[in-house]
């Protein structure tokens, strides 16, 4: 309804209210002069706030018509509809669905038959009766108007699913202290033209009103990633970890791989899981003296080690990328460190990482990892078990499995398993090793240090502890805004 309706309802009211004084129903009113009752309420609310009339509001249960009636009321019911699809020297079933549609034919010809108005005499569907009256649709009409039916003209729709019980909410009406005829339309507005004309001194002023509430403010909001990530830092800073600086996203593969022992034919620097940058495409500031080393251990190996026995290419290790996991960050520390005194740390950090991977409801290009790392003299794998059962026990995890698995940088390594309350079983949550001579001694760090270290995602314990089973709904850019809004910085008192 446009506003032109309004206008010409509002027009009958105010004429229909100097005669009759009152109106006692807006329902009532609205199926006497045949006009919607939404519309009416509008004119009502409008009117009331020019004070051109009194309204008291008034609700009641009543019936409604579903989307169903409604359908019913424009176009015929059901068996009405099959029926007109009834030629009078009759049809074929197939042909019959084909004119009304699956849905309507099975309602409608059930009904229709019932009713005797059609007959199927094989291989025909034939009209019983020349013609038919849409009682159906003239109940709903009914309804619709707010008259009364029996009770099982009631029960026969309801079971149908046409009608349903809603409350039902109008206005009973009668003068306001400015009534008038017609309306004046005072103005909400100094404008320009009004003061060059001086047509403001006559114009009459919509009153402010003081009482309106605005809208209520939108406050900051706090990502669920961000919640777990503070989560994750507190417990690493009580455990006495330091963050690592983890500003690079942009890495070389010499930071990201090669210092890693990860042969540079290893599968996971191929382009389909990394992405490599096309500007700049390469870092040439590599430390000299560290990259010989580095590339010594990974042609003919050292300290015991045999190396990979190929032909390291320094174009490979220039090769920048979107780093691939937060061990980038471990590895330039640890050199750092082993460039000074050393003195035993333990480091953590949390930050984006990027992988070349299909996107599904798990699987995102871009994620973070949280990443701890503790380095000090004489360090077995029973302590990086321990220290994993105590960070993950701080965050309420108590059962972790542990299984061999191999990473180029670690040995032995170890992937971290969780029991799952919710699904019964053991998931991974993360993987962990010894870092391996062969990656720390070229950094210079002293032969008896050892260098325990996992990684996770940050995404994986937010999806469980948010009850969040698709990525997508959590980062990127299909966030579900409205997972984000329910997590406010602090709550408004209202
Ligand atoms: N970098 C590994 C995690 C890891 C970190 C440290 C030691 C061992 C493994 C990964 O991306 O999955």
């Amino acid at each position: 309804m446009g506003a032109a309706d309004k206008d010409v309802v509002e027009e009958i009211l105010l004429g229909d209210l100097n005669e009759v004084g009152e109106i006692a129903d807006s329902g009532e009113w609205a199926s006497r002069h045949s006009v919607d009752h939404g519309v009416l309420c509008d004119v009502i609310k409008s009117l009331s706030g020019f004070e051109l009339v009194d309204s008291k509001e008034l609700s009641r249960e009543s019936w409604f018509l579903e989307r169903e009636g409604e359908e019913y009321v424009e176009n015929g019911s059901a068996e009405m509809q099959v029926f007109l699809a009834v030629p009078p020297e009759g049809i074929t079933l197939p042909d019959l669905k084909a004119k009304v549609g699956d849905k309507l034919l099975n309602v409608g010809q059930k009904n229709a038959m019932k009713n005797g108005w059609i007959v199927m005499q094989k291989p025909l569907m034939k009209r019983k009766v020349a013609e038919a009256e849409d009682i159906v649709r003239s109940q709903l009409v009914s309804i619709k108007d707010g008259q009364e039916v029996s009770p099982d003209v009631i029960k026969d729709l309801k079971k149908r699913n046409l009608i349903a019980r809603k409350l039902w909410k109008g206005y009973e009406v009668c003068k306001g202290p400015k009534y008038a005829l017609k309306r004046s339309k005072p103005a909400t507005d100094v404008t320009r033209e009004m003061l060059q004309t001086g047509a403001w001194k006559e114009q009459e002023f919509k009153a402010y009103n003081f009482e309106a509430l605005g809208f209520p403010i939108s406050g900051g909001y706090l990502h669920p990633l961000l919640k777990v990530r503070a989560q994750f830092r507190k417990i690493f800073l009580n455990m006495g970890f330091e963050e690592m600086p983890t500003n690079n996203f942009v890495e070389s593969s010499f930071w990201n791989f090669d210092v890693l022992f990860q042969p540079q034919q290893h599968p996971a620097r191929d382009s389909h899981d990394t992405f490599f940058l096309k500007t700049p495409a390469t870092t040439v500031e590599l430390p000299e003296d560290y990259l010989q080393r580095v590339k010594t251990m990974h042609e003919v190996g050292g300290h015991g080690s045999i190396g990979y026995g190929y032909d390291w290419k320094r174009e490979e290790a220039e090769k920048n990328l979107l780093r691939t996991h937060t061990t980038a960050v471990s590895s330039r520390m640890l050199y750092k460190l082993a460039q000074e005194k050393f003195v035993p740390k333990r480091y953590y950090s949390i930050d984006r990482v990027f992988r070349n991977e299909a996107v599904d409801r798990t699987h995102l290009a871009e994620f973070h990892q949280i990443e701890g790392v503790v380095c000090d003299r004489g360090l077995t794998l029973g302590d990086l078990i321990g220290v994993l059962n105590e960070f993950f026990g701080r965050l309420g995890i108590k059962k972790l499995r542990f299984k061999p698995a191999y990473n180029p940088y670690t040995e032995p390594s170890m992937e971290i398993f969780s029991y799952h309350e919710q699904l019964k079983k053991w998931v991974e949550i993360g993987n962990s090793g010894m870092f391996r001579p062969e990656m720390l001694l070229p950094m210079g760090l002293p032969p008896d240090v050892n260098v325990i270290a996992w990684g996770l995602s940050l995404e994986r314990p937010t999806m469980i502890l948010y009850n969040i089973d698709n990525i997508r709904d959590l980062f990127g850019h299909k966030v579900d805004l409205e997972k984000v809004k329910s997590n406010p910085i602090c709550r408004l008192g209202i």
